[in-house]
């Protein structure tokens, strides 16, 4: 039987690109320039599977066409909100993601963004770099300390529990979390974590604010002007999810005119371009979208993808399907 023929849209980890070369017919992607619309509707013609990541935007205009080869979206990432999923559906393509293997990762770089944002980091390494660092003194870089503080976690799914755990456990951090749905009491037990029954009760409460909650039109701009002025001003905002989950321009408003203590992005709305007007801060510390850029956890997304596509076209439930 002929192998199915599979598009790999970005240049995924050697070991990976191996496998799926074993397994399949693939075509990969070796200059690792993000696709256009148009690329999509001719790969939708002719490849049985298409492996996107956040950067394809997968949506009505790369969708059009009449009658796919496509049958399968096997997205290598857990956030799928540049998918039109309902679209996909009403071509009877099937969408996976890769949940689990990049929580950790995640969370792990969700407190590098809180560490630097309290403690001034990204300041100190642009003074020191600039040579003009002039030694110790008692008022210099003054932060905020993180040990034993509130931490409001808005989505507690897997990376939203993983950043508690660090955080509760590691630093002694009192966690206060809103989710869509009830968490299980014993699930909130493991990081001795309270849910609050709405965003806007928990934002009072908080130090620090961290989003793990999922992108796309539902949450578009969830922290908003309004939300923002109900931080306490000395608190901080931090986002490892989606960009589209905050109104940039009003959190460039609330930095500026210094209505909370700072923020700590991953994660942009329309990126890789970045508001200008949040440039302006330096009580912000920005990252390149770094969540799991780890070697062990984009390997494991990739291995997670191959498991989806291996049960698909064997005529299996794909274990992380989302439609
Ligand atoms: O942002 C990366 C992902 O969704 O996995």
């Amino acid at each position: 039987m002929a192998k199915p023929r599979v598009l790999v849209t970005r240049r995924w980890p050697a070991a990976v690109e191996a496998r799926l070369n074993d397994l399949f017919e693939v075509q990969l992607n070796r200059d690792d320039k993000p696709m256009q619309p148009e690329e999509f509707r001719a790969a939708m013609g002719q490849y049985d599977a298409i492996l996107p990541t956040v950067t394809d935007k997968l949506g009505t205009p790369s969708m059009e066409i009449e009658r796919p080869q496509t049958r399968i979206f096997a997205n290598y990432g857990v956030g799928f909100s540049h998918i039109d999923v309902e679209r996909a559906s009403g071509h009877g393509i099937v969408v996976t993601n890769t949940p689990d293997v990049l929580s950790e990762c995640t969370a792990d770089l969700a407190m590098t963004l809180m560490l630097m944002v309290a403690r001034r980091a990204g300041e100190g390494e642009r003074e020191l770099r600039a040579g003009e660092w002039t030694g110790w003194r008692p008022t210099h870089l003054v932060g905020t300390k993180v040990s034993g503080k509130t931490l409001g976690i808005i989505g507690y799914g897997r990376i939203g529990q993983e950043m508690a755990r660090r955080a509760h456990h590691g630093f002694g951090m009192k966690i206060l979390a809103y989710n869509r749905s009830p968490v299980a009491p014993e699930v909130l037990a493991q990081n001795k974590a309270t849910q609050i029954a709405s965003i806007d009760e928990l934002l009072p409460e908080c130090d620090f604010i961290s989003l793990h909650c999922p992108g796309g039109a539902a949450n578009r701009h969830l922290i908003n002007a309004r939300r923002l002025g109900l931080m306490r001003p000395d608190a901080y905002l931090i986002n490892t999810a989606r960009g589209e989950v905050i109104d940039e321009s009003a959190l460039a408003q609330a930095l500026w005119y210094e209505t909370i203590g700072g923020a700590a992005l991953d994660v942009f709305d329309g990126e890789p371009t970045i508001n200008p007007d949040l440039k302006q801060s330096e009580r912000l510390v920005m990252l390149p979208h770094l969540g799991s850029a780890t070697r062990e956890a984009r390997e494991a997304m990739g291995f997670r993808v191959i498991d989806n596509l291996e049960d698909f076209f064997a005529g299996r439930e794909p274990r992380d399907r989302v439609n």
